[in-house]
């Protein structure tokens, strides 16, 4: 099916719109009044634009406050402002314009009257050669339903005259949209698509702010599609998505994102998609640090019981391994800017060309690769934040070769493997991290929870396999965030915490201190033993159980961006100690 997003869901001058929307693949767009009145170019540049890009002008939006008007004087004014910009929807090239439900505080509770003005209405139209689409807002004075919205249609009886609808309205109504399946599918002028978080607030509030994509809020997009489609809608996918934070994100990876969600919709809806199905990573098969100087990294590394076992054949990377948790460090060119940094994820997949494939179809840039002629050929994708995800080989040939071992990985250490790699977006790429880590790498979303930190809050969310095997956590911090405020970690897993952090800080390495206080309210929230509670205490340990178990970890000291957690988790447990987050940020800002 087409696509098409309207300009309001994108930051930026009409042009900036037009051009982040063509180079994502849109086929068409809604062009919002607003965007329009504002732009310094004239109707027919802007047709002209459009044309070019490869676009079409697939509705102008919106027409307020039309119908139900008590006044006749009042509504041939209306008729008169409406014919006003059908001759300019005519120099713009766009055909079809949308009209809200008014909300006029005066508006008719007055059916017959509606269908009677929407129907002169439609005729002035049809007599220009437009169409027009009736939207029922959500916070419409009389019409706020979209079956009322097609009742009041149906009466006016007139062929330039069918309903817009937009499954924000109708989903944050609770409205039941298996009544659209009654309403004949070329009456269905167009559709605009948009997800909502579940948010218990004024409807109108929500909808200006809070929109975001499909695939990123709580609302059954998909089966709303479904009923939309057995209706026998033919027109486009259109995406209005009214959302303050990317009104000030970069249009292009905003429209980007708002591809990818439509072509995970046409998927998830079981509509022809060319998306291959996606290919579940199995393991982490490494993490890269990298840094300028690697010697802060190493010197943790070594006292968390790594050893380095082997060098990269040409570049200047060591692989430090313990147990099954592998970290490479990279202290090459791509580690003159920056202190320690996670630059990159090594994920274990059944079928790397397919993932690769899944993953360019939705638009998630693949990294050039910049490899020796005798390594071993890795696909790499870049997730939102810029860290690198390597698509490695669960069999076969492997990213290993690259490596010249030195020596065996250590026996008997106290580490396992990687428990979770948590990394930290920039502030405005939340939604668009959700989308691509569940669409794009195949995870299942946890809820996400909201975490205080002494200087603002901070928004987390988890994304895994069923079986643990992978867990990438991500959060957005305040903002501003620059580099060195954007702190990732690396959990390791191990099945004996307090082994574990006496073997570190025997080795030298510093945890992370945690104050009095937080004990003292421990002993209140759970009832541990007194010699258990000591032990946590003499060892900066942090505690936290759900109803799967217990889950207790410590921190390192950072070094550059990046500091390490060693966990002990019980295998029910399903969260990452969210409570004891905040106590982990202070102590952090401390330091
Ligand atoms: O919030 C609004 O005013 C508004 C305008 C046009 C729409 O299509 C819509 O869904 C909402
Ligand atoms: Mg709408």
């Amino acid at each position: 099916m087409r696509t098409s997003i309207a300009t309001v869901s994108l930051s930026g001058g009409l042009t900036e719109k037009l051009t982040a929307a063509a180079r994502a693949g849109f086929d068409g767009v809604e062009i919002f009044e607003n965007d329009l009145v504002a732009a310094p170019q004239s109707p027919e540049e802007i047709r002209a634009r459009t044309a070019d890009l490869g676009l079409t002008i697939d509705l102008y939006q919106p027409l307020r406050d039309i119908e139900g008007v008590p006044d006749e004087r009042r509504f041939a004014r209306n008729l008169r402002r409406a014919e006003h910009k059908f001759r300019l929807m005519r120099r713009l090239g766009a055909d079809t314009v949308l009209v809200c439900s008014s909300v006029a505080p005066d508006t008719a509770v007055d059916d017959a009257l509606a269908a009677a003005q929407l129907h002169r209405l439609a005729q002035l139209a049809e007599e220009h050669g437009i169409r027009i689409a009736y939207e029922a807002l959500a916070w419409g004075r009389h019409v706020d339903t979209y079956d009322h919205a097609w009742r009041i249609v149906e009466a006016a009886g007139h062929p330039a005259l069918g309903v817009c609808l937009d499954s924000f309205h109708i989903l944050a109504r609770g409205s039941d949209p298996k009544g659209i399946e009654e309403i004949p599918g070329e009456k269905i002028f167009f559709l605009q698509l948009a997800d909502a978080p579940q948010l218990a607030m004024d409807v109108l509030q929500w909808s200006r702010h809070y929109r975001c994509f499909p695939g990123q809020g709580a609302f059954d997009i998909p089966g709303l599609l479904g009923h939309v489609l057995r209706a026998g809608y033919t027109g486009p996918l259109s995406l209005e998505v009214f959302n303050d934070v990317f009104r000030q994100a970069d249009a292009g990876p905003t429209a980007v994102d708002a591809r990818r969600s439509l072509l995970a919709l046409q998927e998830r809806t079981g509509l022809a998609s060319a998306l291959k199905p996606p290919v579940r990573p199995t393991g982490i098969a490494f993490a890269e640090l990298v840094a300028s100087d690697p010697e802060p990294a190493t010197a943790a590394l070594r006292a968390l019981g790594f050893t380095r076992t082997a060098r990269h054949r040409t570049k200047p990377v060591d692989l430090w391994e313990q147990g099954e948790a592998r970290v490479l460090v990279n202290s090459g060119a791509a580690a003159h800017r920056t202190g320690t940094h996670l630059a990159a994820i090594g994920l274990e997949t059944p079928d790397p060309a397919a993932a690769a494939e899944r993953a360019e179809a939705l638009l998630a840039p693949l990294i050039p690769r910049r490899r020796a002629p005798e390594d071993a050929p890795l696909d790499a994708i870049a997730a939102p934040d810029g860290t690198e995800l390597f698509l490695c080989a669960a069999q076969g040939p492997s990213w290993r070769g690259d490596f010249a071992r030195d020596t065996a990985p250590p026996r008997d250490g106290a580490l396992r493997g990687i428990d979770h790699i948590a990394l930290t977006q920039p502030w405005h790429q939340f939604d668009e991290a959700s989308l691509f880590h569940c669409t794009v790498l195949g995870l299942d979303p946890e809820d996400s929870v909201d975490v205080a930190d002494p200087y603002g809050l901070l928004r987390s969310r988890a994304f895994g396999t069923p079986d643990g095997a992978v867990r990438i956590a991500v959060a957005v911090g305040p903002a501003p965030t620059d580099e060195t405020g954007r702190p990732q970690h690396l959990a390791l897993a191990t099945d004996d915490l307090v082994t574990a952090v006496r073997h570190f800080r025997s080795a030298g390495g510093r945890t992370l201190p945690v104050p009095e206080n937080y004990y003292d309210d421990l002993a209140a929230r759970f009832p541990l033993g007194e010699a258990e509670l000591a032990t946590y205490k003499e060892l900066d340990i942090l505690y936290d159980e759900d109803p799967g178990g217990a889950f207790r970890h410590c921190y390192t000291e950072t070094s550059g961006r990046v500091f390490f957690e060693l966990v002990q988790r019980d295998p029910g447990y399903r969260g990452y100690g969210a409570a004891n987050a905040p106590v982990r940020l202070a102590a952090q800002r401390r330091a």
